[in-house]
């Protein structure tokens, strides 16, 4: 950081073009850099929970005509970029600094990042957005790099009504979540103080809301592997071939879903998703097959580790043994897949940094270099779940049951 970074000391300037434009953000935030080196948003004072926090105007977001439209957003957002200073929003895109960070989407596809995902997911879909915007937005035409950053900004930092200036500052952590959004009658949006929030704390939004999307979602989409909870989903073969024989499989994991005749009136327990599933609280708490109720205030409010620890011992004394058993197996024959254990990843992902920043201070970035580290640091938090949850089923008491699912 430092008055001679533009990253942060251009951040008066964005505020004086945001209010001189009908905007309104609390005096009370600020832009810093937080322990991992992620620049983001930031209270320099203590501010109540309640406090109107950021007043985007609809006249400010940046959208297009057609709004449903996620090509027209993108060009919408290439024009800016190309009409420069001659842009109504040419203070808030000098500001952006998506071009600082990397997402699989940017991953060399004969380069090494790719295998060191060991296959796990997202593994096949590392490059599914940037397909995406090729055959569907440029008619598999290749995009040139100003696109490319258009669709970057896009996919990283858009709201569904579009970009939104000031919003678009917050950093993901549905742990520490403590704003709330609210769209007001202009088509804009308000960002409130969902707590109280203490001098220094970072200010927070999520970007997996509800157990909609994973931790391997998010980092597919944003690069980053998220912070306590994570969320991490897989499949296998079996798992397939299940659910492909019974839709309904996934909800039988739970002790008192029954099917009433053709209904399914008494579906009380609701699965997050059909896949091999494991909500990650701390290194040693985690929920097996959560069920979306669970899962719900995730991105929504924070809870306590008691709130947590209470929770999941109900819900484990709801789950059958035979799922938690079928989900041993799948981590099992996944383990045994893995070229590489927890501890020689520890030892990988060390070196791999060291290689990378010793090149750092050479004054090279070598990205083909920080995408492996993003994969091992990704991999190794998988596998480490995928660990705990091995724990958990082999000491945890559940359901048993004598059908076999
Ligand atoms: C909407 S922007 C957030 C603000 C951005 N950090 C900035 O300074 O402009 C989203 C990007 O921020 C970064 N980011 C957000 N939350 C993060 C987190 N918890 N850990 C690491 N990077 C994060 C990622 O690079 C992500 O693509």
């Amino acid at each position: 950081s430092g008055s001679d970074d533009p990253l942060i000391s251009k951040y008066p300037g964005l505020v004086s073009w945001f209010t001189s434009n009908g905007g309104k953000i609390d005096p009370r935030i600020t832009i810093g850099y937080d322990d991992k080196g992620i620049r983001g948003m930031i209270a320099s004072d203590g501010i109540p929970g309640g406090t109107v926090l950021i007043d985007c105007p609809g006249s400010l977001v940046v959208k297009p005509e057609d709004t449903g439209n996620q090509c027209a957003h993108v060009e919408n957002i290439h024009d800016h970029l190309k009409a420069g200073e001659q842009s109504k929003w040419h203070t808030y895109f000098d500001f952006d600094d998506s071009l600082g960070s990397r997402v699989p989407s940017e991953w060399r596809t004969d380069r090494r990042a790719m295998t060191e995902l060991q296959g796990l997911p997202p593994s096949g879909q590392t490059h599914r957005h940037i397909e995406w915007f090729r055959s569907h937005c440029k008619a598999g035409q290749e995009p040139s790099d100003l696109e490319i950053r258009a669709f970057k900004i896009f996919l990283t930092r858009a709201a569904d009504m579009g970009l939104i200036p000031m919003y678009d500052l917050m950093n993901h952590h549905n742990g520490k979540i403590n704003t709330r959004l609210q769209k007001s009658d202009d088509g804009g949006l308000l960002v409130i103080a969902l707590t109280d929030i203490a001098p220094n704390e970072p200010i927070y939004n999520t970007y997996a809301r509800s157990g909609w999307e994973s931790s391997v979602d998010v980092f597919n989409t944003y690069g980053f592997v998220e912070d306590y909870p994570q969320l991490w989903q897989w499949g296998d073969a079996e798992l397939d071939e299940k659910n492909e024989n019974d839709p309904l499989h996934h909800f039988f994991r739970y002790i008192g879903n029954k099917l009433n005749g053709e209904s399914s009136d008494l579906m009380t327990y609701q699965p997050n998703s059909p896949k091999y599933e494991v909500l990650v609280l701390s290194p040693d708490i985690a929920a097996l097959f959560p069920t979306k109720d669970l899962v719900s205030i995730l991105g929504n409010g924070q809870r306590s580790m008691e709130e947590w620890i209470d929770l999941i011992d109900k819900h484990h004394r709801v789950l059958r043994a035979s799922a938690v058993s079928a989900m041993q197996d799948s981590i099992k024959n996944l383990f045994e897949t893995l070229p590489t254990t927890i501890e020689e990843d520890k030892m990988i992902l060390a070196s791999e940094k060291y290689a990378m920043e010793k090149v750092a201070r050479k004054g090279r970035n070598d990205t083909n270099k920080a995408d492996v580290v993003q994969a091992v640091e990704y991999r190794l938090a998988f596998k480490e779940a995928l660990k705990l949850a091995m724990d958990i089923a082999q000491k945890g008491t559940f359901e048993e049951d004598s059908d076999e699912l």
